[in-house]
């Protein structure tokens, strides 16, 4: 009896663990499905990688659909695993080489000039921080469109800007247009609205405002154009009048010089008629008294007439010299409007050949003098020596102590070329802080001597900024003209030898023949 009790309970355990087991088989088999669905739509997210790894992962999500066994599938797995190895290489190089490429176009456009300060923070956060916090490809894609934003800005800034125009041209720019404009001869408050541009381009080189100091400048050439024209139209409306008076002068004097000759032909006609008449009458006389009678009549006519004539040709002569009187005051005018004029006009020539900072001859005036030299060495084949002088580093004292100290170190540097070099020898300032000498009638080795003399007394002038004294040093090239040569050729030669002196330690004097 209490075996079967026994048995029964057995039975009773047995069905209940049965019972367990195939619930925790029913869990397990759900479990192995979603987890086979699961790696199957995994694989899925690979697709497209690698044809390989596809075809293997295909055949793999077949097989567990199947629900091939594990043992088999092993070798598949070993294979899929390989792959998979192989393409995370493939991948970390690929971002490895991204993220130099997302580098290299940031570091490009943070070297590029006019980004605005605000993107180009912007930037500098891009590729410090935001870049290295990349971990995966798909991280990326934030970066990316951030950086291609920034372009996009930079671009329409840049467009904004002057069209195609690169910052980097800006420096040859202003110097250029400092060149020019040195040699503009302009009088009163153009002259100084002149000066006011010239420090505007000296002291800011962006190209928007160089743009701005073109414009003001032609404003100015034109406003001083039509001054001129005016100026011309009034001498010669002037002139005109004048001459229309000299004119109606000498019409007036002529007019009256005719009615004169008129009457003083009918006043001859006259005197000839009675001398006729008398010469008759005096024949036909009978008596003494008849003929003393009627000569005395007759006389007395003729006398009148005579006087008469008399009169007339001192009325004449005081005519004609009262009308010489007005021509001559009106001559007179006239001399001392051209007077005027041509003065103005050398004075204007002197001026448009000086260089308005340092009162030396600008270049205008040194081209014009080089070539009247070079055609005289032509002729003659006497000794012409060419030198280019050039301040060292002369921009480093516009920088420290400012533009107008630099203009008047040109000032001073100026004046004392001038006082160093021989009465034969002519300087000029060729622009910006370059001088130009000519030197007639030396050769090569006459100018070492006067050239070293110029060298030293620059570098001796005690200048003193701000409390500091400055020594400031000349680089010089020079060069002698030889019967091949050119104006231009022979410039070039200097300024070789220019750039040798400065190359060589700059405060030297280097020769080239
Ligand atoms: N104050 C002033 N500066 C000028 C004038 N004309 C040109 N400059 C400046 O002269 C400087 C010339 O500089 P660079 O050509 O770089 O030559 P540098 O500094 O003299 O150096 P090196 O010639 O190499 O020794 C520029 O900064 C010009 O702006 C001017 O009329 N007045």
């Amino acid at each position: 009896m209490a075996n079967q009790t026994e048995l029964e309970s057995l039975q009773k355990k047995l069905r209940s663990a049965v019972k367990n087991r195939e619930v925790v088989e029913q869990a397990r088999q759900s479990q192995v499905s979603s987890l086979v669905q699961f790696v199957a739509k995994l694989s899925l997210t690979c697709k497209g990688l690698d044809l390989e790894l596809d075809n293997r992962l295909a055949k793999f999500r077949a097989a567990i659909n199947k629900g091939i066994d594990f043992e088999i599938l092993k070798p598949l797995l070993d294979e899929i695993t390989l792959l998979l190895a192989q393409q995370e290489l493939r991948q970390s190089a690929n971002i490895r080489e991204l993220h130099q490429t997302v580098n290299d176009a940031g570091k490009r456009l943070q070297q590029s000039q006019g980004v605005p300060d605000a993107l180009r923070r912007s930037l500098r956060n891009l590729l410090t921080t935001e870049l290295d916090d990349i971990k995966a490809t798909q991280d990326f894609v934030p970066v990316l469109s951030r950086l291609v934003d920034i372009y996009h800005q930079v671009l329409n800034n840049k467009h904004g800007d002057i069209q195609a125009a690169p910052q980097s041209l800006a420096p040859e720019l202003a110097q250029e247009l400092l060149n020019l404009t040195s040699q503009l001869a302009f009088e009163g408050n153009n002259a100084q609205e002149i000066d006011r541009i010239k420090h505007k381009i000296a002291s800011n080189n962006q190209l928007s405002v160089l743009l701005d100091c073109c414009i003001s400048i032609i404003r100015l050439i034109v406003a001083t154009i039509s001054q001129e024209r005016q100026s011309a139209q009034t001498f010669l409306l002037a002139i005109n009048e004048t001459l229309a008076l000299l004119h109606q002068s000498l019409l007036d004097s002529v007019n009256r010089s005719r009615d004169v000759g008129h009457r003083m032909a009918e006043l001859n006609q006259q005197i000839d008629e009675k001398i006729t008449l008398l010469n008759n009458e005096t024949q036909a006389a009978t008596s003494v008294t008849e003929l003393k009678k009627l000569v005395g009549q007759k006389l007395e006519a003729l006398t009148l007439d005579i006087k008469l004539k008399e009169e007339l040709e001192i009325q004449e002569r005081e005519s004609i010299s009262q009308s010489l009187h007005v021509m001559q005051k009106r001559i007179d005018i006239l001399e001392k409007e051209t007077k005027t004029y041509r003065d103005r006009l050398a004075e204007q020539k002197f001026k448009s050949l000086q260089d308005s900072l340092t009162k030396l001859p600008n270049r205008a005036a040194f081209d014009e003098r080089l070539q009247f030299e070079y055609q005289s060495f032509k002729r003659t084949n006497k000794n012409l020596c060419l030198v280019v002088i050039d301040v060292d580093h002369f921009k480093s004292i516009n920088d420290n102590y400012g533009h107008s100290a630099g203009d008047k170190t040109l000032q001073v540097i100026a004046s004392a070329l001038k006082k160093t070099i021989r009465t034969t020898d002519f300087i000029a300032r060729f622009g910006g802080e370059e001088f130009t000498l000519i030197m007639p009638d030396s050769d090569l080795n006459q100018i070492i001597q006067p050239l070293e003399k110029i060298r030293k007394s620059i570098k001796s002038i005690p200048f003193k900024f701000k409390n500091t004294n400055v020594q400031i040093t000349i680089s010089i090239g020079a060069t002698q003209f030889l019967p091949t040569d050119n104006p231009q050729e022979v410039f070039d030669r200097a300024d070789e030898a220019l750039y040798s002196a400065k190359n060589s330690g700059r405060d030297q004097l280097v020769i080239k023949k």
